[in-house]
């Protein structure tokens, strides 16, 4: 605030001291009514906020920008800073201003950041929002992904490509991790984080593992299956000790860790991720697949599915468990409503239960979790009746808490008001002293008109009137008519146009009394509410327990809803090593076509025996990625336990699917597209298994079409000679003469999708038929994007006359060569235009050789004057 130390007020200095702790955050500092800002973080505030910049005319400080907004718009404005990416303390006064005589304590009660927010208005019900942390080292890193809103908190450690994929999969609103490494980590992870930096020190096995150990209780780490994951402790130890200098102790709800087992899940790249379009787009109105399969009745149940579509399962056991219980849902439809009318009760019951561990569960949220208990008794018995191994094993577990839920139902009552500051939260007959200080407070009417019909009588004025005001309270009304009758102990307070309006001793009593007992009943509503949140945080964990049956059930039951809609059928998940897929349609595509257009369905058949690799031509637009992306799809959804868009499917196991489809966004990270290109596509042959699914789409595009060519037939060759790897393979291409490879490898097979040339236009079949393509239309395509006609012409020309010479076994460059000779001649003779034809002619009749200097000077002011005109 003020330069000088010597001018600053009590105030002032208290402002700095508690801005000085919290470098980098902006400091909303509580001033009465107020939440206030300064100086530089006014100027931010009044950006992002919209509010008033002023300036204090105050002694030294009188330059200082101000900006404040009323206490209780925080939760109106919070959210806005946050989302603007900034990170907010709020200081709190932590004392009653009557209760101190000199300058109110003040402290930071909670600093906000993206990745550490508990605000239901910076939160998205859908998501998780993880704070992920990572720490690394040369090759290996470990990685720590904590949700304070929901209590999740789990590790995992691996390669720097493994770490990469996770922070893809999990979509952390904010990673943290060591200053030292700010270049590394961009090296590594790239700018697509929000990120921030901890001091180093932190990061020593030691600390994190003590820092774990306290925050758990616990002598070991063993439990929890992390003991030997050195790098995910230090991740987790360091995300432990961010909650706590960011001023969150109560973290009782955050009450295990757990490891993600790689060798549980599919593992798809990050590319894969974020090519299939799987849970977010490069583009933000792309529709995903999470959109579309996501029909769940609570929010806890979307974000696990969201965790399911990203990691679907890759032992067979799992996932026949999961379609077995969607089966049996889709068919059993009273069954399935049944459920549903009870999840939908529940609510987000994951981020209420972390509310009461953090104290900001307000009465109305209690009374919620009473709802979703009493749910939860009735989803118990449902799975209980059912004759369906999974759903009873899930009824058995679930825990309705009924010691509690009948707690709440007779402490709380039914409809109690959000703030537990304004009374009427705590029901009757539960507190001897709550009911008689009520009676004092609120049974103070009959009292009054007691006092009142007395009055009337002893002074004989009827029309006497007992009201209250806030300036003096409770008085006693008269009309200038009776004013004589009034008596002399009455104190008079107010005279109006046709009434008089006195204070009595006993009036003045009264009211003490009946202020008093509010002020009491207040404080000893919120004494008892807090109890009652007490008591509910020893419930913490089977209240968790209960969240993620039920998000699990509901995800289930919302795989069996979209089956059910969407016409998918239940794949044969098996051992094998073949992918038949017949009638496979697009899950997001088929969704969004133009009215009266129907999804033309394919058959892909792959196996490592006889065709391991499909080379797909065929025009521009007819589908080939569609169809690359369709088979992804569907595998991944049989896997993740869902029923897919097909007619039938058979589906063995796949525990690797890799893909290199469409352009890549990595422009802005400084490298080429081929580059990125390459990249991506030596990672893939560097990880392959026998179980992999490969798609493939146009690679080598990004270069010299001899470059491109070469590249994907060695990379064909390759996938289909690797000694012990046959991995499964669709791979889309312009490059016809990528058909010769299946003359010389038995696995690799040739198929097109169709079109039909009908005149000069062409129809899109779609259908994907054994054997190459000839042409790729790209000229067609060009014309349906409006491309000029002079262009088109000249294009098809060009296009001609390649085709004839390649077939009559010429050099594509000889005939490039040609090509380029003939567009100088056509440029300088096929001109219409009247001055050039003039210039073309001029030109053309000079004699260069007997030219003298001045005569060329002269031709040449001629020709600029045609030009000029
Ligand atoms: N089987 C299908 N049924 C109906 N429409 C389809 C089908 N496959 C693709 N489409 C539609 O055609 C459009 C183009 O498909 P896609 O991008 O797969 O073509 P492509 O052959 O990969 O083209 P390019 O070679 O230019 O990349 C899609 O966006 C989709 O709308």
């Amino acid at each position: 605030m003020a330069k000088s130390a010597q001018k600053e007020t009590p105030l002032q200095q208290q402002y700095n001291q508690i801005k000085q702790k919290y470098p980098g955050a902006l400091l909303l500092f509580r001033v009465g009514d107020f939440y206030e800002t300064f100086g530089e973080d006014a100027i931010k505030a009044a950006g992002i906020l919209g509010i008033v910049l002023t300036k204090r005319a105050n002694g030294s400080a009188s330059n200082q920008e101000l900006a404040g907004f009323p206490h209780h718009s925080l939760e109106t404005y919070l959210p806005k800073l946050v989302r603007a990416g900034q990170r907010v303390a709020i200081c709190d006064q932590l004392e009653d201003p009557k209760t101190t005589k000199t300058i109110v304590k003040r402290g930071v009660t909670e600093l906000v950041t993206p990745g550490v927010a508990t605000n239901d208005n910076i939160l998205q019900q859908k998501r998780n929002n993880y704070l992920a942390s990572i720490y690394f080292e040369k090759n290996s890193a470990g990685v720590a992904f904590l949700d304070i809103s929901t209590g999740e908190f789990i590790t995992a450690q691996g390669n720097l490509e493994y770490v990469d994929k996770l922070l893809q999969s999990f979509a952390p609103s904010e990673v943290i991790y060591p200053k030292g490494k700010k270049q590394d980590f961009k090296d590594t992870f790239g700018d697509r984080f929000y990120t921030f930096t901890l001091d180093d020190w932190p990061y020593s096995g030691d600390y994190a593992y003590e820092t774990l150990l306290k925050h758990f209780g616990v002598q070991s780490l063993k439990g929890f299956g992390i003991e030997r994951l050195n790098l995910g402790i230090v991740a987790a130890g360091v995300a432990l000790h961010y909650l706590n200098e960011t001023e969150h102790r109560n973290l009782q709800h955050i009450s295990a860790i757990s490891r993600i087992e790689e060798a549980r899940y599919l593992w798809m790249d990050r590319f894969s991720i974020r090519n299939l379009e799987l849970i977010g787009s490069h583009n933000e109105n792309a529709v995903t697949l999470a959109d579309v399969l996501d029909n769940t009745c609570t929010p806890m149940g979307a974000r696990l599915l969201r965790r399911w579509i990203v990691m679907p399962l890759k032992e067979l056991k799992p996932i026949k468990d999961r379609l077995d219980v969607v089966e049996h849902l889709l068919t059993d439809v009273d069954l399935r409503e049944e459920f549903q009318q009870c999840i939908r009760q529940i609510g987000d019951l994951e981020r209420l239960i972390s509310k009461i561990a953090l104290q900001k569960a307000n009465p109305r949220e209690v009374c919620q979790l009473r709802k979703a208990l009493i749910a939860i008794e009735s989803i118990k018995k449902i799975c209980s009746d059912t004759d369906n191994a999974p759903l009873k094993a899930i009824g058995e577990q679930l825990n309705p808490c009924t010691t509690i839920c009948e707690k709440i139902g007779l402490e709380l009552n039914s409809e109690p008001p959000v703030l537990v500051a304004k009374g009427g939260v705590m029901a009757e007959g539960i507190n001897e002293e709550l009911d008689r200080l009520r009676k004092i407070a609120f049974g103070g009417k009959g009292y009054l008109l007691e006092i009142q019909k007395r009055e009337a009588e002893l002074t004989g004025i009827p029309s006497l009137k007992v009201s209250f005001n806030n300036v003096f309270g409770y008085y006693l009304e008269v009309t200038h008519a009776h004013r004589d009758k009034v008596p002399t102990e009455w104190i008079r307070k107010q005279t109006l146009v046709n009434a008089e309006r006195y204070i009595t001793p006993e009036l003045k009593e009264y009211e003490e009394q009946i202020l008093g007992a509010e002020e009491k009943i207040f404080a000893l509503e919120t004494t008892l509410y807090n109890e009652l949140l007490y008591t509910l945080s020893e419930y913490i964990k089977p209240i968790q327990l209960n969240a993620q049956l039920i998000a699990r059930l509901d995800v289930l039951l919302n795989f069996a809803t979209v089956s059910e809609k969407n016409y998918y059928v239940k794949p044969n998940v098996n051992d094998s090593r073949v992918i038949d897929i017949k009638g496979g349609r697009h899950p997001v595509i088929e969704k969004n076509l133009p009215p009266g257009e129907a999804y033309i369905t394919n058959d892909v058949f792959l196996d490592s025996d006889s065709q391991q690799i499909i080379i797909i031509t065929g025009p521009n637009m007819a589908g080939k990625s569609a169809l690359l992306r369709q088979t992804g799809l569907i595998v991944l959804m049989a896997q993740m336990g869902c029923f897919v868009p097909a007619k039938e499917a058979s589906i063995g196991l796949v525990d690797k699917i890799f893909t290199r489809v469409g352009a890549s966004d990595n422009l802005t990270s400084g490298e080429s597209t081929f580059m990125v290109e390459m990249n991506e596509t030596a990672s893939i042959l560097n990880n392959i298994s026998d179980r992999s699914l490969i798609l493939l789409d146009e690679i080598g595009r990004g270069t010299s079409t001899y470059d491109g060519i070469s590249i994907a037939w060695a990379i064909a060759e390759y996938l289909h000679s690797h000694p012990s790897a046959q991995a499964k393979t669709l791979f889309a291409t312009h490059y016809h003469e990528l058909n010769e490879l299946s003359n010389t490898f038995p696995r690799i097979k040739n198929y097109n999708v169709t079109v039909k040339e009908v005149g000069q236009q062409i129809i899109f079949l779609r259908k994907l038929v054994p054997g190459g393509s000839e042409h790729s239309f790209g000229i067609h395509v060009a014309k349906l994007a409006g491309m000029p006609q002079k262009v088109l012409a000249r294009a098809n020309d060009i296009l001609k006359r390649l085709e004839a010479e390649r077939t009559g076994g010429e050099h594509i460059k000889e005939s490039m060569k040609k090509v380029q000779k003939q567009a100088m001649q056509l440029q300088m003779f096929s001109i219409d235009d009247p001055i050039l034809v003039k210039i073309r002619d001029t030109l053309n009749n000079l004699d260069v050789n007997t030219l003298t200097p001045v005569e060329a000077m002269m031709k040449l002011d001629e020709i600029q004057r045609m030009i000029k005109g």
